[in-house]
Order: C-alpha cells, then sequence, then structure tokens
C-alpha cells in the first residue's frame, strides 16, 4: 500500500469514527432525557433521585459486556444522568 493509500483509508476510518462518536453522543443524550423523567417520576412520588439497586444492575450490564473498563463507563454515564453522589 502506497503512503497515500494509507493516508486516504485512515481518514476514511476516521470519518466513520467521527460519524460513530456523533451518534453515541446522541444517545448519551437521549439517555440522559430518559433517566431524568425517571427521577422526576420518583421524586415527584416522593423518593429519592438515586436508586443504587438499579444502578448495580446498569453497572453490572456494561462490566459484563466489556470488562473493567465497561465498569468506569457505567458509571461515567451514570454521572452525566444523575449528577455526582
Ligand atoms: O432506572 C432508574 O430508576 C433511574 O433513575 C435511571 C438511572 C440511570 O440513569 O440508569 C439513574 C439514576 C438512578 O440512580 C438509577 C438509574
Amino acid at each position: 500500500m502506497t503512503d497515500t493509500e494509507t493516508a486516504t483509508e485512515i481518514s476514511t476510518a476516521r470519518g466513520r469514527i467521527d460519524d460513530l462518536d456523533a451518534r453515541i453522543i446522541a444517545l448519551v443524550q437521549e439517555r440522559t432525557g430518559v433517566s431524568a423523567e425517571i427521577q422526576q417520576a420518583r421524586i415527584e412520588s416522593g423518593g429519592r433521585r438515586v436508586h443504587l439497586s438499579r444502578e448495580m444492575e446498569v453497572i453490572a450490564r456494561y462490566s459484563g459486556e466489556l470488562g473493567k473498563p465497561g465498569t468506569t463507563l457505567a458509571m461515567t454515564l451514570l454521572e452525566l444522568c444523575r449528577g455526582r453522589i
């Protein structure tokens, strides 16, 4: 493969990554909105913002699929969705 072909391949793949990142960000924003709806409903009915047993289920799913970094990712998503605790 020539240097030009390599540069083209990398540029094309980076375009795909940029597209994936845009979709991931949009999904995170969508998740944040749905999570806010749940939290609001719970608070309005006298509950708390945080539901720890559900968070454990979310973390277990991500760590099961993605290993230890999945745990970190799940915790970051939860922080984005409900703020720091
Ligand atoms: O599933 C819930 O009960 C939510 O409130 C959503 C969510 C989440 O973003 O996954 C957010 C806060 C809770 O602590 C647990 C989970």
